[in-house]
């Protein structure tokens, strides 16, 4: 097993999500931009988030978690307690909460959905990438923007997909993310050259 190989699951989301705490901070300043909606889906993902959230609260900023849907994993509830122990909030499941929540936003992570999304968008993601695209909010996204077909990338027929300023991929820029015009960084775990 190569040494990239040996990270645990754990490992690999801690990475991931300090890769895109310290990419969100270096273009958006705390002094600026403090209130941060992490947004998280239910998948891997959503867990990078819930990582994210901890170190850009350690880094001084005020995240806010919107996890409309749960993880069933073990791993999310772990790293949610982590949240809530460190006084990091989470919005109620309502699509309210995040409308209400909007206007105060300064930026918007985006780890809802990454690889293993498969369109078309279903409840109550649809509503949530529709509401933080519609915002103006700049969004950071994490892997790839939520909605981008992870091969074929943003031109999908009759879907609300998020258009990201940033874009953080992890371990290695996915095909569907190759037009992708932003700021585009590349983090997560240590690939050998
Ligand atoms: N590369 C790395 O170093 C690491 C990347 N990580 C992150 O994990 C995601 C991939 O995680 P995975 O659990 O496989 O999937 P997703 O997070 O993309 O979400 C799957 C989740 O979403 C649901 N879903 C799928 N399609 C839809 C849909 N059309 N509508 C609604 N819901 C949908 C599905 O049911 C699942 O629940 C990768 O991109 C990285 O961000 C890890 O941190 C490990 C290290």
């Amino acid at each position: 097993m190569s040494q990239a190989g040996a990270f645990s699951l754990d490992q690999l989301m801690e990475l991931a999500g300090l890769s895109c705490a310290q990419a969100l901070a270096k273009v958006y300043t705390r002094d600026a931009y403090r209130n941060v909606l992490v947004c998280c889906g239910p998948g891997n993902q959503g867990g990078d988030g819930l990582v994210a959230a901890r170190h850009l609260s350690m880094f001084g900023y005020q995240p806010v978690v919107c996890m409309p849907k749960f993880g069933s994993k073990d791993i999310y509830k772990r790293l949610h307690r982590q949240c809530d122990n460190m006084d990091i909030p989470t919005l109620p499941s309502d699509i309210s909460a995040l409308e209400t929540a909007l206007p105060t936003t300064h930026v918007i992570l985006d780890a809802i959905f990454g690889f293993s999304f498969q369109g078309p968008v279903r409840a109550p993601f649809d509503a949530v990438l529709d509401r933080i695209q519609r915002s103006g909010k700049p969004i950071v996204s994490v892997d790839i923007p939520s909605g981008w077909d992870v091969e074929k990338g943003p031109d999908v027929e009759g879907r609300t997909v998020i258009h990201p300023e940033v874009l953080v991929s992890l371990t290695a820029p996915k095909e569907g993310a190759r037009g992708f015009r932003g700021r585009h960084f590349l983090g997560g775990r240590f690939v050998p050259r």
